[in-house]
């Protein structure tokens, strides 16, 4: 199976995103991808004041994902956007992953928001605007089992564990618009912990660069084997990285360091 990350800078503009986005999954499928994994909120980066009305799944946005799956014929993890639901004042943050035919395969709800205050620096607290799903996701791509996380669900590994675990995880994706600050520090290290410990392939998606308003992204899209080695990763700058992804690999480390199978608690 051929991964694809992309790294994008959405900003305020909706459809100029999403022809970025395209062009990505087109470049990507020019280079064979079987599978194509986009950053969170792909679809706008801006002021709240601008956001367009959030959407059902098969609003614009979700759309014209189903149509670029079909058109290119590659399985599409349609980064997150913001879905409406029952909340009146709150969107979902909502991973959309559509088959080759463009046929909506699983829906994700971002479970772990991001509430941080840090002076200066960071401030953040995306429950005003977001509400928490409560439903981990794992879908079937063709006989690869991947687990469904967004950006703050990183720092959570019982969720990973149980997807690699419960939901039979090998490949775990993170689309996200990961920050400059702790991105820096915290990024890289936390991607491989997740491949480490969990014995999975982890593949994540972020945005890169500056946004409205006053946001930067760290990007660095990479993807990482069960054994932690980073494989491949994007520069800065909006960009794709395309790796393939060998389960041999992954079934080999279980069995040599069945850390996995070991587990007593
Ligand atoms: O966990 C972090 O440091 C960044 C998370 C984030 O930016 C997000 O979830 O939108």
């Amino acid at each position: 199976m051929r991964v694809a990350v992309c790294q994008l800078n959405s900003r305020h503009d909706r459809e100029a995103n999403l022809a970025a986005a395209e062009s990505l999954i087109d470049r990507a499928a020019e280079a064979g991808a079987d599978l194509v994994l986009l950053p969170e909120y792909v679809d706008y980066l801006g002021p709240g004041a601008g956001m367009p009305a959030p959407e059902s799944v098969d609003g614009r946005v979700g759309s014209f994902f189903a149509a670029a799956a079909r058109r290119r014929g590659v399985w599409l993890i349609a980064g997150s956007f913001h879905e409406a639901g029952p909340d009146p004042d709150r969107t979902w943050n909502t991973t959309l992953v559509f088959d080759r035919s463009g046929t909506l395969a699983a829906a994700y709800r971002k479970i772990h928001l991001y509430d941080v205050e840090i002076p200066g620096r960071v401030s953040y607290r995306e429950s005003a605007t977001v509400a928490p799903g409560d439903q981990p996701v794992v879908v079937d791509v063709e006989g690869l089992r991947v687990g469904l996380t967004i950006c703050y669900d990183l720092r959570f590994p019982e969720l990973y564990r149980q997807l690699a675990t419960v939901g039979g995880a090998q490949l775990l994706v993170v689309p996200a618009a990961f920050m400059m600050h702790t991105g820096r520090d915290h990024w890289e290290v936390l991607l491989r912990a997740r491949a480490i410990e969990n014995q999975c392939f982890v593949a994540a998606a972020g945005q890169t660069g500056d946004h409205e308003p006053g946001r930067t992204c760290y990007g660095r899209s990479m993807l990482v084997d069960p054994w932690g080695t980073v494989l491949s990763q994007v520069p800065d700058g909006p960009g794709l990285a395309v790796t393939d992804i060998d389960l041999g690999c992954l079934e080999r480390i279980r069995v040599e360091l069945p850390s996995l199978a070991n587990r007593r608690l």
